[in-house]
């Protein structure tokens, strides 16, 4: 096919949402995914869940790993406080250049910062070159190899506070075994699953929130 799936996302946005309207814009991403053709947003369902988890936590600072086309982005940055900040972590270059327009599209780029490359390369610069002193939101969404590494590696690196929230995508599908080993045994934090079911199907999946204890 000519253009990718991500373009075609990207084209039903721009073709059922409304510029500057990000409800319409996750709206028009859902119904596209759900009656054309599936792709891997975190969805309606889990969706509900990351924005309630999100309203309760209230960040300052956020970091979501694996932006795809930005619908959960967007969910996230349209729920942030004035003056709050997501950083959006995004190994695919195709998939990173389709994510700025729809972000744009919804019209919350001041709230984002998109940057492209291995979360494992990026996460020990983001003092540095963002000047964050720590996260008080991580959502996990890229590859579920990268899970329980990154999450060291955030602790390691001092971007982890007490109280600092992780939200994990796919925990049950495709599944994050190391990861929910880690965060369940680990005496560093207090974890719960939300079960749900994996983006416009049946098939179970559910997010593990997990609470850094410092
Ligand atoms: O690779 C993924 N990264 C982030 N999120 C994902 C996600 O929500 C779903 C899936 C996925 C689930 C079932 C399947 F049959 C094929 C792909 C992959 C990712
Ligand atoms: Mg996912």
């Amino acid at each position: 096919t000519r253009t990718s799936r991500p373009q075609r996302i990207l084209k039903a946005v721009q073709k059922n949402a409304t510029k500057g309207d990000p409800e319409s814009v996750i709206s028009a991403i859902d119904h596209y995914c759900r009656h054309k053709e599936w792709a891997m947003n975190v969805g309606d369902d889990k969706g509900l869940i990351l924005d309630s988890v999100l309203t309760e936590v209230n960040p300052s600072t956020a970091l979501e790993l694996g932006t795809y086309c930005g619908y959960s982005t967007v969910r996230i940055a349209r729920l942030l406080s004035p003056g709050s900040k997501l950083i959006t972590v995004e190994f695919n270059p195709a998939f990173a250049a389709v994510a700025r327009q729809i972000i744009a599209y919804a019209g919350l780029q001041d709230k984002i910062t998109l940057v492209e490359g291995p979360s494992g390369d990026l996460i020990p610069k983001m003092k540095e070159r963002f000047g964050i002193k720590s996260f008080d939101f991580v959502f996990l969404d890229h590859w579920k190899d990268r899970y329980e590494p990154d999450t060291k590696l955030l602790e390691d690196c001092g971007l982890l506070k007490k109280g600092t929230v992780l939200l994990a995508d796919n925990v049950i599908c495709p599944g994050t075994p190391e990861y929910l080993k880690y965060v369940r045994n680990s005496p560093r934090y207090e974890s719960r699953y939300y079960k749900s079911n994996l983006e416009y199907s049946k098939v179970e999946d559910g997010l593990e929130k997990s609470v850094f204890l410092g």
